[in-house]
């Protein structure tokens, strides 16, 4: 391709709008423009990008025996309506009318219409199992689009949903899929790592997320040193880590009456904590560490009042509380329910007295611990000397803390590592969530009709543009890994105006095209320099410069990923090329 001939508007100087190296990069290269927040184009050289990414992610889905079809963009609102997620998304779902005022959306994932496809088309169990996919446009009205293609409005996903007959059928389908990802990935030249994950409001059972590391990604991975555990850090599990608080063994009499508190067996009493709110000004006021406080945070889940107890030091983790409570959804009180629900006050919210009706649950680092401070539910108060089992009941205990740096895997022990992670793919084992909600069966060997079971599978693709980009890359611009480079080859002639140079530089263009290798040519007036310089920002695997030695038949190669550039007869080149 001649630079003349193509679109590939470069650019100097960093976007202002961009704050990641690949957002900053994509632009710069002309890879991407942005058309509204959270919305881009891909220009030619971003698209042949993505073109290779979704060949990649075809050829390992056909290894993986799914099928590819292409849904529509525009649901019904009857269709979200059947499986009841119309109301459950909000402005995140983008919805339209159309020009009989009749209600859709646009799909933010297909769920629903490859459900309703299947329940149509496949009656019997004789065609189970059966995964489809698609590469489609989706839709999220994010409320806060991001960093380029990393979190967009309108963007590529690859969706996959497997059909199967038995539980069996989804652990196989499930397994080929999470392969195929592994497969895509390695392919992308990604590092990228395969984690527990939360199945959040989709439902279902085991779930993996897909994470390529990179420190400006949104996600926590949790992983340990020893063992293959690795998990989300929304529900990375915890332990005591061999140290649970058993206070008899730790607090001495003296120190008790220091703390103003009474010995180990001592009752609770009130003490005037005027304005002290949170846990620092706490253990500041009363001279004890955070980790003799117990926490109270009082939420609503799924709009029931619940109070949740951690240690001090600890943060609770609301993912884990909505799994041990089962609830769909979460949220902080505010105030008023403080007051109306608990008779509480912010700041000074604890376990003793609360209303019969209100759930306390507690991490179970609580459980051993006694004498231990808490709020007295009244404004500057506080409780001391309280024990948990003697002073107030607790419903449920769980692991409801946010695993953090020092703890050990609660697998084997080990030491816990903490990354950031950028998610790139996600597999869910759906059961019969979607088939039961919209009556989506088949006929089983008995003639009983029974609801397929279910898996799906998703990648963003176009997020993995950027997540390749921000793995891949140097202070000068993109270095492409081979598999999914626009182009193979950047030649450069120095001096266009240089018959010479400009012979072999045409001849090299036809031979090296000729023998099918993916050419950019830069054939224009510009400065060397500038030619130079946008060779290191578009990362193409090998430069190869047409300048002063031309006469001699010699062309300069540099190798983007190196420093050094060496000298090679241009009519080795195809040859030399071939074998990059
Ligand atoms: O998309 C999934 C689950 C899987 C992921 C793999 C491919 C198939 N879907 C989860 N999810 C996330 N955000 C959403 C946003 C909106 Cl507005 C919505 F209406 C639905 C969803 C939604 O369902
Ligand atoms: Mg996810």
């Amino acid at each position: 391709m001649r630079f003349r001939q193509t679109l590939i508007p470069t650019l100097r100087d960093d976007p202002s709008d961009a704050e990641t190296a690949s957002h900053r990069f994509m632009v710069r290269a002309g890879l991407i423009r942005q058309l509204a927040s959270g919305i881009y184009t891909y220009l030619p050289l971003g698209f042949r990008v993505l073109r290779n990414v979704e060949r990649i992610v075809r050829e390992e889905m056909e290894k993986a025996g799914a099928v590819e079809l292409l849904l529509p963009a525009l649901h019904p609102a009857e269709l979200w309506q059947e499986s009841g997620r119309w109301d459950v998304y909000g402005d995140e779902l983008m919805r339209l009318k159309d020009r009989n005022d009749r209600p859709f959306a646009l799909g933010a994932t297909h769920e629903e219409a490859i459900t309703a496809l299947v329940r149509d088309e496949v009656k019997s169990y004789k065609k189970l199992p059966l995964t489809l996919y698609q590469i489609q446009t989706k839709f999220r009205d994010e409320r806060r689009p991001r960093y380029g293609l990393l979190r967009g409005r309108e963007f590529i996903m690859k969706d996959a949903y497997s059909f199967d007959a038995s539980q069996e059928g989804l652990d196989r389908s499930y397994t080929r899929m999470y392969d195929a990802y592994s497969a895509i990935f390695r392919r992308c030249g990604l590092s990228f790592r395969a984690i527990e994950a939360d199945s959040g409001a989709i439902g279902g059972t085991d779930t993996h997320e897909f994470m390529a590391l990179a420190d400006i990604g949104e996600d926590t991975i949790v992983h340990c040193a020893h063992c293959h555990y690795a998990a989300n850090l929304e529900l990375a599990e915890c332990t005591d880590n061999g140290n649970a608080h058993t206070d008899k063994a730790t607090m001495t009499d003296d120190e008790s009456v220091r703390q103003g508190t009474p010995s180990a067996s001592g009752s609770r009493q009130i003490v005037e904590t005027p304005d002290v709110k949170t846990i620092a000004q706490l253990t500041r006021f009363l001279g004890i560490g955070a980790d003799r406080i117990v926490k109270s945070i009082a939420l609503l889940a799924d709009g029931l009042p619940v109070v949740a107890l951690v240690r001090g030091d600890r943060e609770l983790n609301e993912t884990k509380v909505r799994r041990l409570l089962g609830a769909t959804t979460t949220e902080l009180m505010t105030e008023q329910h403080i007051a109306e629900k608990l008779g509480s006050v912010p700041g000074y919210i604890g376990p003793v007295g609360l209303p019969d009706h209100v759930a306390v649950i507690a991490d179970e680092e609580i459980r051993g611990m006694r004498q231990v401070t808490v709020g007295a539910n009244a404004s500057d108060r506080h409780l001391v000397g309280v024990d948990p089992e003697r002073d107030f009941r607790v419903s449920h205990y769980g692991d409801l803390r946010t695993a953090s740096p020092g703890d050990r895997c609660a697998r084997c022990g080990g030491e816990l590592r903490f990354d950031k992670g950028i998610e790139v793919g996600h597999v869910f084992k759906l059961g019969t969530k979607y088939s039961e909600a919209m009556r989506a069966t088949y006929l089983d060997d008995t003639g009983k009709s029974r609801p397929y079971i279910m898996g799906c599978y998703g990648i963003g693709v176009s997020r993995l543009l950027s997540a390749i980009v921000e793995q891949h890359h140097d202070e000068a611009g993109i270095v492409w890994p081979t598999e999914i480079t626009p182009y193979r080859v950047h030649l450069i002639v120095v001096q266009n105006k240089d018959p010479v140079q400009k012979e072999l530089a045409e001849s090299l263009y036809d031979g090296l095209r000729k023998t099918g290798c993916e050419v950019l040519y830069d054939d224009r007036d510009d400065r060397p320099g500038a030619k130079f310089a946008d060779a290191d920002l578009l990362g193409l695997p090998l430069r190869v410069t047409v300048g002063k030695r031309a006469s001699e038949g010699i062309v300069e190669c540099k190798r983007r990923n190196e420093s050094e550039s060496f000298e090679l007869e241009a009519e080795r080149l195809p040859d030399f090329v071939r074998n990059l």
